[in-house]
């Protein structure tokens, strides 16, 4: 039988840091634990000063504590790493300033979710994508490196600012609900979140960014060296419409992203979406597939208006198909719908929000697909230098 310190300990390794993922025992927060006449006395080391998330784990602590038998009050006392323990929390999480999603032997699948032309639904389908692939079990990472119209944290409903812990930042993560056919899903201790960051977490209020090329090539390096994200099974991009500098960028850092291209069915739409399709014949990337947003919207009598056209992502993926010498599907096509819209703008996806919309349940089919996919070209270094 364990004894009531013993016990304290137990129940303390199955609290877990909300950003880092991982029992506070095992990352070296609790710096001290003892069970004296009923009185449990705990002190946590957090990583920063500041800590946002103090209050979170200060409660998970003392209602872990509360319940080992034996425990009458518990009083936690919270201090602060210094830099050796930082240093040795870094060195504990592997975090070695290398990217690790260019590495040949990734286990991470990166998507960079593209499209031609602006306001086409790219970043409501790179955030109901990551949705969906966390709903799954999935660990998922969004990059948002859209630097003129980075919205991902507030699709994602995301408002607190990411951690610095020195040179390592710990972007801000979110739980996918539970889902009632994964048992588990949605807790602590197993993946379904996502981890955001976004360039719109290092401007000031609502500041245009007006970078150059290489001031976005750095940028984008800085999000996948000094992030930590952690074990990813999936990475998403979402980046500015067009092939612009980042499209290259993205290229040379993470030369085994695949492609998801967004159009509407809007034939005139397809000719740009086209274009961003083929620059991945110069960078070597394959293109996953094509998904057409903003497709036929129903009416409440059941009748459909087709408000951008239709046919428009079955022609793209039979162009790209012909241009590339390779099947590029049509992933699915996801129907205009308000609540997609108001699920976005609350911060809550459509996926989460109303699983069952006709919206939602193309998304999910659509990142079923894309995970069944076999991976393409990966690790092909590039022809280019950019
Ligand atoms: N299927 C849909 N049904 C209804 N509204 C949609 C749908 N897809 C996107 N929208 C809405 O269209 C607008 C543009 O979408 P979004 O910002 O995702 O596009 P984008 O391609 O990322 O734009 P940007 O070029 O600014 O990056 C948003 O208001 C979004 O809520």
């Amino acid at each position: 039988m364990s004894t009531p310190t013993e016990a304290l300990l137990e129940a303390l390794a199955g609290v877990y840091d909300p950003e880092l993922r991982k029992p506070i025992t095992e990352l070296g927060m609790v710096e001290s634990a003892v069970v004296e006449n009923g009185t449990a006395a705990v002190k946590v080391l957090l990583t920063i000063e500041g800590c946002p998330l103090r209050t979170t784990i200060e409660q998970d602590v003392r209602e872990a504590a509360e319940a080992v038998d034996g425990v009458e009050s518990v009083q936690v006392e919270i201090g602060y790493m210094n830099a050796d323990q930082r240093a040795d929390l870094r060195k504990n999480l592997g975090h070695t300033k290398k990217n690790p999603f260019a590495e040949k032997n990734t286990l991470t699948r990166v998507f960079a979710v593209v499209s031609g032309k602006g306001g086409v639904g790219k970043s409501s389908m790179t955030a109901n994508l990551a949705a969906a692939f966390a709903s799954q079990g999935l660990g998922v990472g969004i990059v948002d490196a859209d630097v003129h119209g980075f919205s991902i944290p507030g699709l994602m409903g995301i408002s607190q600012p990411p951690t610095r812990m020195d040179d390592m930042i710990l972007p801000p993560v979110v739980e996918a609900p539970q889902n009632p056919e994964k048992p588990g899903s949605g807790t602590a201790a197993t993946p379904s979140f996502v981890k955001v960051i976004s360039i719109g977490m290092f401007v000031e209020g609502n500041q245009p960014v007006a970078w150059r090329g290489p001031m976005l090539h750095r940028a984008l390096e800085q999000f996948l060296t000094d992030v930590h994200f952690g074990a990813l099974d999936v990475l998403l991009l979402d980046l500015p419409p067009g092939t612009g500098d980042i499209a290259l960028s993205m290229a040379q850092l993470l030369p085994n992203a695949e492609l998801v291209l967004v159009s509407t069915p809007q034939h005139a739409a397809v000719d740009v979406a086209e274009r961003a399709g083929t620059l991945s014949l110069q960078t070597k990337q394959k293109v996953a597939g094509v998904i057409e947003n903003m497709a036929a919207m129903v009416m409440p009598d059941g009748s459909r208006m087709e408000v951008f056209g239709s046919g428009g992502g079955e022609q793209l993926s039979s162009r790209l198909t012909e241009t590339l010498d390779y099947e590029v599907p049509l992933l699915g096509s996801v129907p205009l719908e308000m609540e997609l819209r108001t699920g976005g703008d609350e911060g809550m996806p459509i996926v989460w929000g109303r699983p069952d919309s006709a919206a939602a349940r193309e998304i999910k089919e659509i990142a079923r697909k894309l995970s069944h996919q076999q991976r393409g070209l990966a690790g092909k270094s590039l022809p280019l230098n950019f």
